[in-house]
């Protein structure tokens, strides 16, 4: 598991350890896995010049706290390899006394002037940088660069090589994944300690780039984490696998309310993903023409008109192509007393708490709907709004998108590692409904099940990327097969 702590729990979990440390040492951890990093990146090579620490131009971007101190001592080690090392300071007065003295030792320069950090000599080693280190602010600063520290992120993006973030791109907030203003845009971002928040969850993941951990000893004095991802191993332990005891029965049937007679297609699709997610059998109530339809592409389901007359299940997923005025149907789900999952046109009829275990699968257009707020917001605050959600459903909400998070109304929470925009592609969303919704039929919980389920839809869609590059929902379905085989495995 990938797990990921707010600021004050990383700040408490530090003091204690340094406490038993001589000082700088966590310094000198972090700044040593930072230009291992680094050096491992020049290694592989940059288009413009042969691989190597030796003889590349490393620009450091130094803020006046302990990430710029990080930098500052990377750019030391660098230096030191045959680096040609210089820094701009955004306060030539506050830079880290004993890494500037470090750095200078080295044979690395100052390029900035005290006035202003964007002098001449400054713009000319950012547009020869092999690699830039964003060592403008961590986790002390506030969200949204302050303009002189913008201007330097602007340049550097649109300049300099290879963007190397130290912890956090300067400028996100490192608690709640939001990005309000200006920030550094990384390629790569090495953290230190703990994954923050903010490298997991959306707009600020995406300005993480790909993201290196960096193991400073902190595990065991940090507590819970506020948000974990999921790593392979996991999910194979949490996929259902048949016991010699088995029977269909025991192994959990799903009750599958989705599709009419206008999107016939969201019930082959919710119905194709459900047979997929392990579940001992998959019951599908609504019209006959849908009905048949869903029957000539999968002849092991079990049919019936309505809620009531398909019998027992162990859990409901609902709402995938439901269309309107279907309230009546989605309320006798609920009120099977048997875990939901509601999605799409059912997520417009749920009472204003719900009492079964519950998992909501909306995305940022459909949980703008529900919580009276605009999608764009949604999409800048999701974790605040899935939180907020979560809490007032009493529900597990997984919300879908670049980055699917899911929260539970206790507030633990999950980001999904896996996945890919070619899942953006009509009817994919009701293929996840119906392989998370068979998991919960076979005893997962809600955030487990939604969890699992998104990673291996993500994988689903990566899979059928990888051979079609504009993949169908269809093709998704087609690939989960196979990835649950492989996670088995
Ligand atoms: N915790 C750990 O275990 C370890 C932590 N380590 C490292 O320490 C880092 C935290 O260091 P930190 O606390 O010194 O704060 P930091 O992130 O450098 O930011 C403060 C600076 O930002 C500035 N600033 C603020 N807002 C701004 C804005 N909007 N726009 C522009 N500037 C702004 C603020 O300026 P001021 O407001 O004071 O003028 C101040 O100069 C952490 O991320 C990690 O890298 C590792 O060394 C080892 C283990
Ligand atoms: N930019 C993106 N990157 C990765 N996955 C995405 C992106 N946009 C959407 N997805 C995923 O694609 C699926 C789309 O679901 P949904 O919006 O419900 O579509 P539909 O209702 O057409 O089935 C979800 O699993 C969502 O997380
Ligand atoms: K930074």
């Amino acid at each position: 598991m990938i797990r990921a702590h707010a600021v004050a729990d990383v700040r408490e979990a530090e003091a204690a350890l340094m406490a038993e440390l001589p000082p700088g040492t966590l310094m000198q951890r972090a700044a040593a896995g930072l230009a291992a990093v680094c050096a491992q990146v020049l290694k592989g090579g940059l288009p413009e010049r042969g691989g190597g620490t030796y003889g590349a131009r490393v620009v450091l971007l130094v803020g006046a706290g302990d990430n710029g101190g990080d930098a500052l001592w990377a750019g030391a080690r660098l230096a030191r390899r045959g680096a040609r090392v210089d820094a701009i300071l955004t306060r030539h007065d506050r830079a880290h006394p004993e890494g500037l003295a470090a750095l200078r030792a080295a044979g690395g320069s100052v390029v900035s002037d005290p006035a202003s950090p964007l002098g001449p000599e400054a713009r000319r080693a950012l547009s020869r940088a092999d690699i830039v280190i964003d060592g403008i602010l961590g986790i002390g600063g506030q969200a949204g660069l302050r303009a002189d520290a913008a201007e330097l992120a602007e340049v550097a993006a649109a300049e300099a090589g290879l963007v190397v973030a130290v912890d956090l791109p300067s400028g996100v907030d490192p608690d709640t994944g939001e990005a309000p203003g200006a920030h550094v845009h990384a390629d790569i971002t090495v953290t230190f300690g703990t994954h923050k928040i903010a490298l997991l969850v959306d707009p600020a993941a995406e300005a993480a780039g790909h993201v290196e951990f960096v193991d400073i000893g902190l595990e065991p004095y940090l507590p819970e984490p506020v948000v974990e991802a999921l790593e392979p191993g996991d999910v194979t332990m949490m996929l259902p696998y048949p016991d010699r005891q088995a029977d269909k029965y025991r192994r959990g049937v799903l009750g599958v309310l989705a599709g009419s007679e206008r999107y016939p297609g969201a019930a082959v699709l919710a119905a194709g993903g459900a047979i997929h997610g392990g579940a001992g059998m998959v019951r599908y109530a609504g019209p006959g023409a849908v009905a048949d339809g869903v029957l000539a592409h999968w002849p092991e389901i079990v049919t019936g008109p309505g809620v009531e007359a398909v019998g027992r299940v162990q859990a409901w997923a609902v709402g995938s192509g439901l269309g309107d005025g279907r309230g009546a149907d989605v309320a006798a789900a609920l009120a099977a007393g048997v875990p939901v999952l509601a999605d799409a046109d059912a997520l417009a009829y749920l009472p204003s708490r719900l009492d079964v275990p519950a998992l909501l699968t909306p995305h940022a257009g459909e949980l703008a709907r529900m919580l009276g707020v605009e999608r764009a917001d949604v999409e800048a605050r999701r974790w605040h709004h899935a939180r907020e959600a979560a809490s007032r459903w009493n529900a597990t909400i997984l919300l879908k998108g670049s980055t699917t998070l899911v929260v539970t109304p206790d507030g633990e929470a999950r980001v999904n590692p896996t996945g890919s925009p070619a899942l953006a592609t009509a009817g994919s969303g009701d293929v996840l409904a119906g392989f998370a919704g068979a998991l919960l039929a076979t005893g997962l919980s809600p955030l487990d099940a939604g969890s699992v389920a998104a990673y291996i839809h993500g994988m689903a869609g990566q899979a059928a990327a990888s051979r079609a590059g504009a993949p169908s929902a269809s093709m998704v379905l087609d690939a989960l097969p196979t990835v649950v085989a492989a996670m088995c495995s």
